[in-house]
């Protein structure tokens, strides 16, 4: 029997998403899909009786904007959401806005591969000179982390997402499922993944392998000591979301992209 359930989200389809570039860091909305999926999700997760106490999101508007929409679906509006930087997506580098498909024709679909889904690997880091350096980190938002503007990454692997995200996982997140709040975590692809890793164990090599759709739950049941009592289960239509899941790890290909 599992003591507590733990969903995990990556949000639904933002505009980036759409157009195959890496968002990152990058604050974008929910493309009108993505507001169907989150509200899709919310639904599903009515449906199957699920109830929340407290939603944990990044600071980037697209997992905010699911975890509203998921509580409006469900009518849990009042339920609390903290947020905070260290849920953030993984920090691409330098990488941040170009489109995958490029970047496969021009480094080589292993390439893309390794930068997206390696454990140890780091793109370049993003430095003054890349369009979007300013639009990030002059956002205000940055002020208010726990950590200095100029401690923030430039540039990650998603061993230094887990590093950033595990103070946060431990210190804030497990105290309120031990109090036995039913959490909900907002989050993205590459942050959801991370913990994905630590709490199942997944081994640097094997995690190269778990890609994550947008707007889909995932279920991880954990026994007392928030161990998993079995592997996670993404809940909804599995056909689905098999062909979601393809479609992500399909953006790495070098296929001309839609302009
Ligand atoms: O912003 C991103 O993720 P998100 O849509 O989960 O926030 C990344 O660009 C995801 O890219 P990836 O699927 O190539 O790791």
């Amino acid at each position: 029997m599992s003591k507590y359930a733990l969903v995990l989200l990556r949000h639904g389809e933002g505009a980036w998403n759409k157009e195959n570039r890496f968002c990152s860091w990058v604050d974008q909305k929910l493309s009108s899909d993505g507001v169907k999926e989150a509200l899709d999700c919310g639904k599903l997760l009515k449906e199957l009786g699920y109830e929340f106490d407290i939603v944990f999101t990044s600071i980037l508007s697209r997992s905010i904007q699911t975890a509203w929409l998921v509580l409006e679906a469900m009518g849990q509006e009042w339920v609390p959401i903290e947020k905070s930087w260290r849920l953030n997506e993984r920090h691409y580098g330098a990488l941040i806005g170009l489109n995958r498909a490029e970047m496969a024709l021009n480094h080589g679909e292993e390439q893309v591969k390794i930068w997206r889904r390696s454990y140890g690997v780091m793109p370049p880091p993003i430095d003054e000179s890349h369009p979007y350096f300013f639009e990030i980190y002059n956002d205000r938002r940055y002020n208010t982390c726990d950590i200095a503007k100029d401690e923030l990454p430039r540039t990650e692997s998603l061993k230094e997402v887990l590093e950033r995200l595990l103070p946060y996982w431990e210190d804030i997140i497990v105290p309120k499922i031990k109090e036995g709040r039913r959490v909900l975590i907002s989050a993205h692809g590459n942050s959801s993944r991370a913990l994905l890793k630590h709490l199942e164990g997944i081994s640097d090599e094997e995690i190269a392998n778990l890609t994550l759709p947008t707007g889909v739950p995932v279920l991880l049941e954990l026994d007392e000591n928030l161990h998993p009592i079995k592997p996670h289960e993404l809940l909804g239509d599995q056909g689905a979301i098999q062909a979601a899941i393809k479609k992500v790890e399909d953006q790495g290909k070098a296929v001309a992209s839609k302009t």
